[in-house]
């Protein structure tokens, strides 16, 4: 295939409530919309990242000049024959994950469109459902947080997440144990929050038998986290410090956690997502599909990825409506049964895109054309 057309879309949608975590509270997402166009069909992709550099260094800025300096003009040059190629085409490029996703996403989406699959499909899932959980922010008071967890576990969702850092750790994590039970589902994520200095309290929440406690230690390290885990019986399962396949053979190999979070967008793209399924698969490692609070297409590329076989631990891809007051999908993203969404059918993320609901959304658009760009090579070469 040869791509000739590409639509970059900043949107900005509030979120129906406020998302807290250990890095800073968000009221409203913004995300890139990336629309490729080839002979006839159209893909999407959305970039996850954050509006400001605080879960990793990306930002919508970045993606954007990424996306309209170096990897559409390099999409624009080639021939495409299948988009497990475009990782390649975009490897000699160091970092920038996010940015290379989106795009990469989008041709996924348009490949499994023309050749009439399903994104699952040709991504080579095999599960047709698949379990969600919830991630809840830190929240203002205990009694908000208990509220929460009753809400989401009465509509069936399969794993509660809380966010913890420093001063909101043992007391929120053992309300939730004396409320609800040992029996229930309930993993943290602490972003970063913590370092070695920090291991007697870290050792303290291995009372509350955790299903793991994400990325506790630095956004970058994999050295201390092995240390951690020799300490503790809580699994460590990690999240920002993996950005690659070797990433998380080293990881891995290194004893620095017994699960993984994949994210499409901080691993640059769904191929190297299928490489590090595939590698911890061969490890007993297993993996779920973690979350960027994202919209509808972001989402349906998050349940694709989640139907491969070794995604065995609920994931953060909940309902639209835990996010959002309406999706920029059709139709949105359900619970079919509790905790429970169905992997679509339909060709490629097999959700049809409602320009008109992100036209309310829109506040930076751009349209990149190949002719346009053999121009200004020609003119500059
Ligand atoms: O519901 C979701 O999308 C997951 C929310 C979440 O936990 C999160 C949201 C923004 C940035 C980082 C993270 C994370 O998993 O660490
Ligand atoms: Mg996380």
């Amino acid at each position: 295939m040869k791509i000739n057309r590409v639509d970059l879309k900043q949107v900005k949608m509030p979120l129906k409530a406020p998302f807290e975590t250990s890095f800073g509270r968000l009221t409203y997402k913004e995300m890139i919309i990336v629309t490729v166009y080839s002979e006839g069909y159209v893909g999407y992709g959305e970039s996850v990242a954050m509006p400001f550099p605080i879960y990793n260094e990306e930002t919508n800025g970045t993606v954007w000049s990424m996306l309209e300096e170096f990897l559409i003009p390099r999409v624009f040059e080639t021939e495409i024959e299948h988009p497990s190629e475009v990782s390649d085409l975009f490897s000699f490029m160091k970092r920038n994950n996010m940015a290379k996703a989106a795009l990469e996403c989008a041709i996924w989406d348009l490949y499994s469109k023309q050749k009439s699959i399903s994104l699952s499909e040709a991504l080579g899932g095999k599960l047709t459902e698949i379990e969600v959980g919830v991630s809840i922010g830190i929240e203002d008071t205990v009694e908000a947080l208990l509220l929460k967890v009753d809400q989401f576990l009465k509509e069936g969702y399969k794993k509660i997440k809380v966010k913890i850092k420093p001063g909101w750790d043992i007391e929120p994590l053992r309300a939730i144990r004396e409320t609800f039970g040992y029996e229930i589902p309930l993993m943290a994520d602490a972003n970063s929050a913590y370092t070695l200095a920090d291991i007697e309290t870290l050792k303290k929440l291995d009372e509350f038998k955790l299903m793991m406690i994400e990325q506790p230690l630095a956004h970058d390290d994999i050295i201390d986290h092995a240390k951690l885990q020799q300490e503790i019986s809580t699994p460590v399962c990690l999240d920002e410090s993996i950005h690659s396949l070797d990433d998380a053979r080293k990881a891995i190999e290194l004893g620095s956690c017994k699960i993984i979070n994949i994210k499409i967008g901080r691993v640059g793209g769904l191929s190297e997502s299928i490489r590090i399924h595939d590698y911890c698969a061969q490890n007993n490692i297993p993996v779920w599909c973690g979350g960027m609070l994202e919209a509808g297409i972001g989402r349906a590329h998050n349940i694709a990825i989640a139907s491969l076989s070794n995604f065995t631990i609920p994931g953060d891809t909940s309902a639209s409506d835990r996010y959002w007051q309406e999706d920029i999908i059709y139709p949105e993203v359900t619970l079919s049964k509790p905790g429970i969404v169905t992997v679509p059918t339909e060709t490629g993320i097999g959700f049809k895109v409602e320009e008109k609901i992100i036209s309310k959304y829109v506040v930076k658009e751009c349209e990149y054309f190949s002719e346009n760009y053999k121009n200004i090579k020609s003119g500059t070469t």
